[in-house]
C-alpha cells in the first residue's frame, strides 16, 4: 500500500489510565474516539475538524506528523510530505488520552501507509517511548483492559477483556489539566506503607477484573501513591472519590492525570441517574461545571481501514459515528 492515490484513515478510542491503584500500569479502552487520516502528498496539509483541535499547530511540529516521520525512519522509507486530516471527540488535557491516542494514530496510519512492516509489539515499544504511560497507549492500540509496566526499555502488557456488565460513567469537568502539572505536584519519594497499600490494591483490582468479582472493585479501588496529592487541583474530587460508592457506583477514581474523574457501574444498575446527579452536583457546589458521559470499555483498539480512491472527506464519512454536533 505505497502509493501517492492510497489513503488510511484510523479510529482511535480513548484510554482513562490507573483505574485508581495502578498508577501507570492499568488502563482501560473507551467508546469515545477520533479518527486520523493519512495520504502521502506533493505537499503537506494538516486539516484538523472540531472544537477539541484548538490550538493544535497545523504544520510539520504537529504530533500526528512528527510521529508518522519517525515510523518512516523506523521502516527506512522517506515520505516528508503527507496529508492529514484529523477529527477527535476526546476532549485534550482531561485524563483521557488524547496525546496517547493521537501517537497510536499516527503510529497505526503511517504503518498501514508503508504496508505494515512494524509489528504491533514494535508499535507498542515505540508509543510508550513517546509517550510513557504504556497503560493509555496499550489501551489504545489494543482495546480492553491493559495491565502494563514499563522499565524505560521495553514494555510488557497482558491484555484483560472487560466483564459484559461494565459501564463507565465520565464527569469531565470544563477546565483542563496537564499531565505534565498534575505529575509535578506528586512528592517524588513515597513510604514503603504507601507503596504496599498500592501494589495490594491494584492486584486485587486485577484479579476482580480478571475474574467477574464486580463486588469487589469498590474495595480494590483505592489509592495512596497519586489521588491524595492531585486533590487539591481538582476541587470535589476527594468528596466524589470518598462517597461515589455510596450512590451506586462500583468504583471510582480520578482518569489518568485528571481532571476528569472516572465511576465503574454495573449497566444494570438502577441507581444510574442518583450517580450522575451526584458527580455533576458535587462539582457544581465547588463551582466546577462538567459535562457527564455514559461509556463502555472498547474492546478493538485502533481500528485500520484504507480510504478508496475518490473516497469523501473524513468528516463526511464518519457522520453517524463521531459526535459531530452532539
Ligand atoms: N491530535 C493531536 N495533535 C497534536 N497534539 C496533540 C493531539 N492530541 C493531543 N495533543 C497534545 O497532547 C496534549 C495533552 O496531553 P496530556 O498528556 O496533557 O493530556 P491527555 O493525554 O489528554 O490526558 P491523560 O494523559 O491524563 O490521559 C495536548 O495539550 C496537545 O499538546
Ligand atoms: N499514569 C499517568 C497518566 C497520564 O496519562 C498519570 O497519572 O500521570
Amino acid at each position: 500500500m505505497d502509493n501517492r492515490s492510497t489513503k488510511v484513515r484510523v479510529k482511535i478510542p480513548a484510554s482513562t489510565a490507573n483505574l485508581g491503584p495502578g498508577f501507570d500500569t492499568l488502563g482501560m479502552a473507551l467508546d469515545l474516539y477520533a479518527w486520523i487520516e493519512m495520504g502521502i502528498a506533493e505537499r503537506t496539509t494538516i486539516t484538523l475538524y472540531g472544537d477539541q483541535m484548538e490550538g493544535v499547530p497545523t504544520d510539520k511540529t504537529n504530533l500526528i506528523y512528527e510521529v508518522a516521520q519517525m515510523v518512516f525512519d523506523r521502516a527506512g522509507v522517506k515520505h516528508p510530505e503527507l496529508d492529514i486530516a484529523m477529527y477527535s471527540d476526546i476532549p485534550l488535557t482531561r485524563g483521557l488520552g488524547s496525546s496517547a491516542s493521537a501517537i497510536v494514530g499516527a503510529l497505526a496510519a503511517a504503518n498501514a501507509l508503508i504496508g505494515s512492516p512494524l509489528a504491533d509489539d514494535e508499535l507498542f515499544q515505540m508509543a510508550t517511548e513517546l509517550e510513557k504511560h504504556p497503560d493509555n497507549v496499550g489501551a489504545s492500540l489494543f482495546g480492553g483492559i491493559i495491565v502494563a509496566f514499563w522499565d524505560g526499555t521495553r514494555a510488557e502488557h497482558i491484555r484483560v477483556e472487560p466483564d459484559d456488565r461494565l459501564e463507565v460513567l465520565v464527569a469531565i469537568p470544563h477546565f483542563q489539566l496537564s499531565t505534565e502539572k498534575a505529575r509535578h505536584i506528586l512528592p517524588r519519594e513515597q513510604s514503603l506503607e504507601n507503596a504496599v497499600f498500592n501494589v495490594g490494591h491494584s492486584s486485587v483490582l486485577v484479579a476482580a477484573l480478571c475474574t467477574g468479582r464486580l463486588d469487589m472493585i469498590a474495595r480494590a479501588m483505592k489509592d495512596a501513591l497519586h489521588q491524595p496529592y492531585r486533590a487539591p487541583l481538582v476541587p470535589g474530587l476527594a468528596r466524589i472519590l470518598a462517597e461515589a460508592t455510596d450512590h451506586g457506583a462500583l468504583g471510582v477514581a480520578l482518569s489518568g492525570a485528571g481532571p476528569t474523574m472516572l465511576a465503574l457501574v454495573d449497566r444494570s444498575s438502577p441507581r444510574k441517574a442518583e450517580l450522575e446527579r451526584f458527580l455533576r452536583g458535587t462539582l457544581q457546589q465547588e463551582g466546577i461545571e462538567s459535562t457527564t458521559m455514559w461509556l463502555k470499555p472498547d474492546r478493538e483498539g485502533v481500528q485500520v481501514r484504507s480510504v478508496p480512491a475518490g473516497g469523501g472527506a473524513l468528516i463526511e464519512e464518519i457522520q453517524g459515528e463521531a459526535r459531530i454536533g452532539r
